[in-house]
């Protein structure tokens, strides 16, 4: 495992998609990007850039709230809420020390109490803070978080023809998505791998896609052929990663790549990560094009809720405490991480 430590810093190391181009020639590289890392760039991505400024200026007052007035918001039973510093110990190399060094907030779909998507787990209200405590702040993350289900379900198209399947594919399986929006604050505390400490360690991400959004801050490092490599922020693009649920549903044709985050020396860091899962039932079977008597399924059928509750199990201790006695989740398959890393 000495080779993890390794750093290595070069030109962005994965590819661009310009979204703007003709959707076969973006589901080329697509195809390309997810059959490698699992990460790529996107540009003309279709989200107005004040909708991200916004949404990190409201994160940051967000975050700068006394912690009295944060834990008003502490996460809920459906787990939209705040979450504190040291809350994850997200890697699963067995490298880290200290829990992550950041605090984040999750934002879901709102689902009104008494509805009947509530009678779901993970499905109900937000847990906002006052308006009072930080005006606006509903309103940004609401706008922010309703342009990247649109970019999701754009980016979808092109994982769905770089799958060989319809452009349409996926669209009955996100009518009801979960769709968590997720701004992270990164303490002022320098990562030190040799001493295990991260802003976020080595993991892979649990859904369908992300679509990450990154203050101008470098942290984002990808493991590529045994090395950390930096994904750097580019300006007027976005990074999309895919989870584990679609390395899983592609039966192991698509990668999530292992990624961590190390923070600077002096060096605080936002970034806002939108985490997207297919509509709590969805069946997480081998897709269509990815099965075959000759490449049999690797792995037993599993829902997209299950296989999201089983995660947040293994790397959340609120979210432990929390269901300890409520939701039971089902733990899926135990070779899904040495099967990414
Ligand atoms: O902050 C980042 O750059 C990455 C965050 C991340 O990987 C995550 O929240 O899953
Ligand atoms: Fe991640």
């Amino acid at each position: 495992m000495a080779v993890l430590t390794t750093f290595e810093q070069a030109e962005p190391p994965v590819p661009v998609v310009d979204m703007a181009v003709d959707e076969e020639a973006a589901a080329r590289t697509v195809r390309e990007a997810c059959e490698t890392t699992g990460f790529f760039y996107v540009t003309n991505h279709g989200i107005p850039e004040d909708l991200i400024t916004k949404q990190f200026a409201k994160a940051k007052e967000f975050f700068d709230l006394p912690i009295q007035e944060k834990q008003k918001s502490k996460v809920n039973k459906y787990y939209h809420g705040w979450t504190p510093m040291n809350d994850e110990k997200l890697s699963v190399l067995g490298d880290q020390k200290v829990a992550d060094t950041k605090e984040g907030m999750y934002i879901a779909r709102e689902v009104a109490e008494g509805s009947e998507e509530n009678k779901l787990p993970l499905h109900g209200p937000n847990n906002w803070p006052a308006e009072s405590s930080v005006p606006g702040f509903r309103k940004a993350m609401e706008a922010y978080h309703k342009a990247c289900i649109g970019c999701t379900m754009r980016i979808n198209r092109l994982i769905a023809l770089a799958l060989d399947l319809p452009a349409t594919y996926f669209d009955k399986d996100f009518v009801k998505l979960m769709a968590l929006l997720r701004p992270l604050h990164y303490a002022c505390v320098a990562s030190s791998p040799d001493e295990g400490i991260f802003g976020a360690g080595a993991h892979t991400d649990y859904g369908m896609l992300t679509i990450l959004a990154t203050d101008n801050n470098p942290g984002l490092q990808v493991l590529m052929d045994g090395k950390w490599v930096s994904i750097p922020p580019k300006q007027g693009h976005l990074i999309i990663n895919l989870g584990d649920m679609l390395h899983r549903w592609s039966n192991g044709r698509f990668q999530s790549g292992l990624h961590r985050v190390v923070t600077l020396p002096g060096q605080e860091r936002y970034s806002t990560a939108f985490f997207a899962e297919p509509s709590f039932k969805t069946v997480i079977a081998p897709l269509p094009t990815c099965v075959s008597e000759e490449n049999p399924a690797k792995w037993p059928p599993t829902t997209s809720g299950e296989y999201l509750m089983s995660k947040y199990n293994a790397t959340h201790s609120t979210y432990k405490s929390r269901q300890e006695g409520a939701v039971q989740a089902t733990p899926s398959a135990p070779s899904e991480i040495s099967v990414t890393a």
